[in-house]
């Protein structure tokens, strides 16, 4: 049986990988933080580890693609696709007036993961402008903190799932400022994955550095892909952490590397005096609303 590290029980990543292996029974193992989820893998613990890398509303996760980049070399084995849905959660009744309407004037401080509270900020600014915000680990560790801190009008963004799990009452359901709101998620570990559903098609992720000193240089890492014809779907510029305005570019490109024309893409981009890392080849899924649990 495959495990697999995730953040704790009843967040998005957890929901989003019961969804991804469905009935295949798996070994789930929760850590708090997602640095915990990361080396939790990278030191041999678990066979894979669920990674959230990109949302609708917020972009990339920059800390967990700074992560891949630098801390780990654990390739990528799988990508899909998860709505993010957010709710706003309190210990029950605590934000109800005496006549059992939502009292958001009572709401004190909201707690959640970064990126989940900035998909719900004009929520937050429109109905409790005055909570003081505090970030967290995840989602589900802001619903546990708000369950152990009763009467002190504190209120959690966060998961169904997270509510369920730790008995906490939804106040507002689906309060995400955009309601088409999904995270790409990858699966990362040493060994290649087979999954039963049918992939979209496969995806490779590289890594350039380019070349000081080098004018036009990425445009003629672009030439490579585009001449080619091979379809990029994201290219990103992240820092080296080396030297200040130092930067690699993160490229997906939407073929296998065993296709015919990818490696001569990559070789020629070498030959140009830049360094490649492949960051993995994997199968993508999308999210199909019919397959999924209704929340
Ligand atoms: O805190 C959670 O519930 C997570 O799974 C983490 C995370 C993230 O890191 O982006 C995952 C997806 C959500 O959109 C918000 C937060």
């Amino acid at each position: 049986m495959k495990s697999i590290a995730v953040l704790p029980q009843g967040t998005v990543s957890h929901e989003a990988l019961l969804h991804l292996f469905g009935d295949e029974p798996v070994r789930i193992v929760h850590h708090k933080l997602i640095s915990d989820v990361f080396l939790s893998t990278a030191g041999g613990s678990t066979d894979y580890s669920v990674i959230p890398i990109e949302n609708t509303i917020e972009g990339s996760v920059s800390l967990h693609i700074d992560w891949l980049i630098n801390e780990v070399n654990l390739p990528m084995q799988a990508e899909w696709i998860y709505p993010s849905v957010q709710n706003l959660i309190s210990n029950p009744g605590e934000l109800m007036d005496s006549s059992g309407h939502k009292d958001y004037s009572k709401v004190v401080k909201i707690l959640s993961h970064p990126v989940a509270m900035a998909q719900c900020l004009q929520f937050v600014r429109e109905h409790a402008p005055q909570a003081e915000l505090e970030s967290v680990g995840s989602t589900s560790e802001a619903v546990e903190i708000v369950k152990n801190n009763p009467g002190k009008g504190w209120a959690a963004i966060g998961t169904a799932l997270g509510a369920s799990t730790h008995n906490l009452e939804i106040v507002d359901r689906k309060i995400t400022d955009h309601h088409n709101n999904y995270t790409r998620f990858v699966l990362v570990g040493p060994h290649k994955l087979a999954l039963p559903q049918k992939s979209a098609g496969d995806k490779t992720s590289i890594l350039v550095t380019l070349p000081e000193d080098f004018p036009g240089a990425l445009h003629q890492v672009l030439s490579a892909f585009a001449w080619r014809r091979l379809n990029l779907s994201r290219i990103e510029s992240r820092p080296t952490k080396k030297k200040l305005g130092t930067y690699y570019f993160y490229i997906d490109v939407l073929e296998p590397i065993e296709s015919v024309l990818l490696p001569a893409a990559i070789e020629e981009i070498k030959a140009l005096g830049c360094q490649v890392r492949i960051l993995g080849s994997y199968p993508t899924y999308t999210y199909e609303e019919e397959k999924a649990e209704v929340q």
